[in-house]
């Protein structure tokens, strides 16, 4: 018995200083990690935000960007914190009345205001980029372009935002940055990984932008944008067809098919029963197809449908023209374009058209793609109607536009059955949309770095990991060297 007492009475660990030693230690602990987590946290919730509005052909939208105040220099944080869709047309369609291009963006730029707290206002830039709507009003009529930035500038710089510009982009731009995002997005920069080729097809022009390791900007030069970022150097392969975006690439489809000037038209990219009377002056009210005007023999044509995928083909590939070509290969009418290489994301119209035709999985071999198309034009267009309810303007158009897509692809580009699951169809990477504006505003801010970035040796929690460990082991530590003095404090008081 008095041998088990003497034990527990050498045993530290009933002694109750023992005891509040080990509770103050364990509350230090706690008290040092919560510590170390509220102050990084508290940094990492300041914000801050840039605006970029893409004037496109068919609408404006605006988005809204975000990334950690502390991050201004470093990878891969910024990311879509808001998108407003404006309401109504392009910009470019706002000729006869251009003050009304600039109103139409007011309610979107209201809502950013909201969006985005009221101190950050006066520092966040704002950014306009227009594409090949406005590409086209300047061929067409360069003052009435003045005149539509002239009213979209005084709107946007009624607001309380750090407004840096409104500007066309050219088509190298816009393949450019869209190959930025994707690949930001995706993290591939930072990392200096095989990079993703971006497809672009909006209303009017329609990117592809890639890097390939037979290409390095000698061959055809307008074609090359160089890189470095993050210690990485690009050389990319980038062009914009102005004139193939989808509704651009409808009206040569239409123009080819009325170039005699007939009354009625039967087209194999519309469904059968489909019967619209158009106007010669609308058709070809476009710098696209204006020259191919046939001498009118009347105002108007009737539009039937066909509803037959493989003529459709043929229709579509009469666009295209593959006769010339002065470099070691091209793409189409005569334009450079070396051999594909590496993935490829597919985003806005290619997204919208595959998606609303249940047709984005491109792990289904190519055959199978084309057999669902094909199936989908030539059901009649009274069921096509009974079965969607969107607006007839948009449904009537997905055969061509989906027609189109699968023949840019296969016979523009010059994919196979064996690389098209190369290809993804994107909307979005990890919540932002796909598209030019986030490479635009990560360069105009030089929030790409050219050099790679000095960056802690750890990881966030790895940081926290390693300090919890850390301060457990040096209280377990002391606690050991407390334990073997003990006796020696112990026996003390039985020599006195
Ligand atoms: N949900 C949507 C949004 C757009 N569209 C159509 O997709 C095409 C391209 O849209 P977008 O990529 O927004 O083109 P823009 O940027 O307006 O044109 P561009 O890039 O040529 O200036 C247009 O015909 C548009 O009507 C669609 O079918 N479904
Ligand atoms: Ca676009």
């Amino acid at each position: 018995m008095s041998t088990q007492r003497e034990m527990k009475e050498r045993n530290p660990w009933h002694r109750p200083v023992t005891i509040i030693i080990t509770v103050i230690g364990v509350i230090a602990i706690v008290t040092l990690v919560t510590v170390l987590v509220i102050q990084n946290r508290t940094i990492a919730q300041k914000y801050k935000y840039g605006i970029v509005l893409d004037a496109g052909s068919s609408h404006t939208s605006l988005y809204i960007y975000q990334w950690p105040a502390e991050k201004d220099n470093n990878t891969g944080r910024v990311e879509q914190k808001h998108h407003c869709q404006v309401a109504g047309k392009g910009i470019s369609s706002y000729t006869a009345t251009p003050y009304k291009a600039g109103e139409s963006l007011i309610s979107c730029l209201k809502e950013a205001k909201e969006n985005i707290p009221q101190k950050m206002h006066p520092e966040t830039p704002l950014y306009l980029g227009a594409t090949a709507g406005m590409r086209l009003l300047k061929l067409e009529n360069s003052s009435a372009s003045d005149e539509v930035f002239k009213a979209v500038e005084k709107t946007l710089r009624g607001f309380p935002f750090s407004y840096q510009g409104a500007r066309l982009l050219a088509g190298q731009e816009e393949g450019a940055f869209g190959w930025v995002t994707v690949n930001y997005l995706d993290d591939r920069l930072t990392q200096g990984l095989e990079t993703t080729g971006a497809l672009d097809l909006g209303g009017a022009s329609t990117q592809i932008s890639f890097v390939s390791d037979e290409y390095n900007g000698s061959e055809s030069p307008d074609n090359a944008v160089s890189f470095r970022l993050y210690g990485y150097d690009y050389t990319l392969y980038t062009h914009s067809f102005l004139c193939y975006g989808k509704d651009q690439a409808l009206r040569l489809a239409l123009a080819h098919q009325t170039k005699s000037g007939p009354t009625a038209i039967t087209d194999p990219c519309f469904h059968n029963g489909y019967n619209e009377t158009r106007h010669y002056a609308a058709v070809y009210d476009s710098p696209c197809v204006s020259d191919q005007k046939p001498q009118i023999v009347s105002e108007t044509f009737i539009h039937l449908g066909g509803g037959n995928f493989t003529q459709c083909q043929e229709v579509i590939k009469s666009i295209f023209n593959f006769t010339s070509c002065r470099y070691s290969r091209c793409s189409f009418n005569g334009i450079f374009q070396p051999p594909l290489q590496g993935q490829f994301g597919a985003f806005s119209a290619y997204f919208f058209v595959m998606n609303f035709l249940n047709l984005t999985d491109t792990s289904v071999p190519l055959k199978t793609v084309m057999q669902k198309l094909s199936d989908y034009c030539a059901t009649p267009w009274t069921q096509i109607k009974k079965e969607h309810d969107i607006p007839l303007k948009y449904l009537a158009e997905y055969c061509f536009s989906g027609t189109y897509i699968l023949t840019l692809m296969m016979e523009g580009y010059n994919f196979t059955s064996e690389t098209y699951s190369s290809i993804k169809y994107i909307q979005k990477i990890k919540n932002s949309d796909a598209g030019w504006t986030l490479g635009y505003m990560l360069n105009l801010t030089n929030m790409i770095p050219a050099e790679a970035p000095d960056s802690p040796p750890l990881t966030y929690t790895s940081y926290v990991s390693v300090v919890t460990v850390m301060a457990i082991l040096l209280f377990v530590i002391f606690i050991l060297i407390l334990y073997s003095l003990w006796p020696k404090f112990n026996t003390e008081p039985k020599i006195i």
